[in-house]
């Protein structure tokens, strides 16, 4: 049975821009999601979906509203409980979030395996990579890769784990249309596998192939689109 492992209550985010201004960015979003979902968010640029991932994985303390992953509120643990929880339970494929750019290629995606103890299989991770199309060397230093490659190195890195909750900013914003399908595909297999994956994207293709597309305008939850389809997504983002 599919459990709700994901709750976002009556969310809010405001930035305080200094002077006593602030900007409100999210506002009051509620939804839940379930293992065995893979779900897209999706919105005009500017709408707060990049926020929103942040602060329903943990990232970012919402201003107002609750967050709970499997039953726990991320922003009620101690330190050394988050940074658990991250290195067991979620998974973030971020562009600019959890590659370590002095570290090799391999020790990146081995590094919450190593924090957790668990032996590692050199040619496991290899064939892993390879399977990503990945083309550079394994000891080269993350920092040197084109985007496209340091996201397949965030997303080998979740791979090898067992994240049950996924987080993916824009995962194939930065590859070619080859990559771009071994990864969605990647994720596909995560989500039927009994994982919940949360992608936002600007693929409106892609969220098409999502069981469920939220749809955020202005820092608003305007449309939930239960298998949705392309021309429905672009109609609710405004573009249709
Ligand atoms: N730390 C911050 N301080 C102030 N404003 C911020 C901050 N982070 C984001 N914003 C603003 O919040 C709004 C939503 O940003 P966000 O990146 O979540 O949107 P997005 O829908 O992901 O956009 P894009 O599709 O262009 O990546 C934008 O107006 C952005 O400028």
């Amino acid at each position: 049975m599919n459990e709700n492992v994901i709750a976002v209550q009556e969310l809010s985010k405001n930035f305080n821009l200094g002077k006593g201004k602030s900007i409100s960015v999210l506002k009051n979003i509620s939804f839940l999601a379930c293992s065995n979902e893979f779900i897209s968010i999706v919105g005009p640029s500017g709408s707060g979906k990049s926020t929103l991932l942040r602060c329903m994985s943990g990232l970012l303390n919402p201003t107002q509203g609750s967050v709970k992953l499997d039953a726990i509120d991320p922003y009620q643990l101690s330190p050394s409980k988050t940074a658990k929880m991250r290195r067991t339970k979620l998974g973030f494929i971020f562009q600019s979030y959890n590659l370590v750019p002095a570290l090799p290629v391999f020790e990146n995606v081995v590094l919450p395996l190593r924090l957790s103890g668990i032996k590692i299989d050199r040619p496991s991770v290899e064939r892993l990579l390879k399977s990503l199309n990945f083309t550079a060397k394994l000891t080269s230093f993350v920092g040197t890769l084109s985007g496209g490659e340091q996201q397949k190195v965030a997303i080998a890195r979740v791979l090898v784990t067992r994240a049950r909750i996924i987080f993916a900013d824009e995962p194939t914003g930065a590859v070619d249309a080859k990559a771009k399908e071994i990864i969605f595909d990647r994720l596909r297999k995560l989500a039927d596998n009994g994982a919940c994956v949360i992608m936002v994207t600007h693929d409106v293709d892609l969220a098409a192939r999502t069981d469920r597309a939220l749809v955020l305008k202005d820092g608003q939850l305007i449309k939930t689109l239960t298998n949705p389809d392309a021309t429905e997504i672009l109609a609710a983002i405004g573009k249709g």
